[in-house]
């Protein structure tokens, strides 16, 4: 692929298959960027924006960023500093523009050990061998803690290492642990938190795609927004609206509105920051709410 730095087409990375992949796309089309996938190609472009879609191995896609072959990119903060780190060692360009944490792909990156070993600390490495996918991350975190440990490197399957005599310990993606657990290894210290991220190529954008990117990223903190918000419906006794708003999360000012058949009752509209737990339903209810109601918000803006 030719760089073409004068293009007017904006073009993102995005993982083409696996953990990652599918958020991607959904995310790009909830700011209003379409696209029709074809699960062969690799350059995808949108239907109704300039922007083309490059879909590769997420191990690659800060290279791409880093080395301005493409101009955005969608990947986990583990890989991206683990490709950072291995481009700081053999001195090709490292860096990336930040833009936003994309609040999914949410991991970490831990040591574990089989179940039966008496692992008091990291120090009990010394002189073990540890199986991983990220050998400069690893590396890095016990170089910090001063322990000497060698590595052996696996792309795929690290949690089976320790069985079958390859390794000692294991340095893995961790989410729910549970395949630690089917494993017989405990997780045991944890050296990298990691969630997706949107990053830029260093590099400044020429005006058309700075133009693009200013367009997108007010979008992408508008339906990260949204995400997190609920829009709260309920019929609530006049009476106990100071009560209703103290129970409310994260509420802004409610829209109170009259009900026909009663004065008793008003309709309350409000958009709330925070989940509405069951147990404050039930406090509504108990103070004399009904007809409550939590929707999902799709956009918000300003
Ligand atoms: N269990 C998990 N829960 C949440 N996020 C995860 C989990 N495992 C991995 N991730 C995140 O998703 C990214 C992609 O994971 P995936 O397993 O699809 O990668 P992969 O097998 O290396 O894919 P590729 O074929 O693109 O190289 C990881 O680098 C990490 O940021
Ligand atoms: O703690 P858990 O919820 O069990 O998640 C952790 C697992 O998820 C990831 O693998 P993934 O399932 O993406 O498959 P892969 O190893 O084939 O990429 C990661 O490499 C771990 O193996
Ligand atoms: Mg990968």
């Amino acid at each position: 692929m030719v760089v073409d730095t004068n293009s007017k087409r904006l073009t993102i990375a995005i993982q083409k298959s696996g953990r990652l992949s599918k958020e991607s796309i959904k995310l790009l089309e909830a700011c209003g960027v379409k696209f029709t996938l074809h699960e062969s190609r690799l350059l995808a472009h949108s239907n109704n924006q300039p922007i083309d879609l490059l879909r590769v191995r997420d191990d690659d896609i800060p290279g791409l960023v880093m080395d301005g072959v493409v101009d955005l990119g969608l990947v986990g903060e583990n890989v991206l500093e683990e490709v950072r780190l291995e481009r700081v060692a053999t001195e090709l360009p490292a860096e990336v523009t930040r833009l936003r944490s994309l609040e999914f792909g949410q991991c970490r990156l831990s040591l574990a050990v089989p179940k039966e070993d008496a692992y008091q600390g990291v120090q009990d490495l010394a002189g073990k061998r540890i199986a991983t996918t990220y050998p400069y991350l690893l590396q890095d975190y016990l170089k910090k803690q001063g322990v000497n440990a060698s590595t052996a490197i696996l792309t795929g399957s690290v949690e089976v290492a320790p069985r079958v005599g390859l390794a000692d310990a294991i340095c893995d993606l961790v989410s729910t642990g549970a395949t630690l657990e089917a494993n017989g290894l405990v997780e045991k210290d944890v050296i990298f938190t990691s969630q997706a991220q949107l990053i830029q190529r260093p590099e400044p954008l020429n005006a058309d795609k700075q133009a693009m990117v200013d367009q997108l990223l007010p979008r992408l903190d508008g339906v990260q927004k949204a995400r997190e918000s609920k829009y709260i419906m309920l019929h609530a006794p006049r009476k106990a609206l100071e009560q209703v708003s103290a129970l409310l999360p994260g509420a802004e000012d409610p829209t109170i509105l009259p009900l026909s058949h009663t004065d008793e009752l008003v309709a309350v509209h409000v958009v709330s920051t925070e989940t509405l737990f069951w147990e404050t339903m039930e406090e509504l209810k108990a103070i004399g709410c009904s007809s409550i109601l939590v929707l999902p918000i799709e956009k918000m803006m300003g």
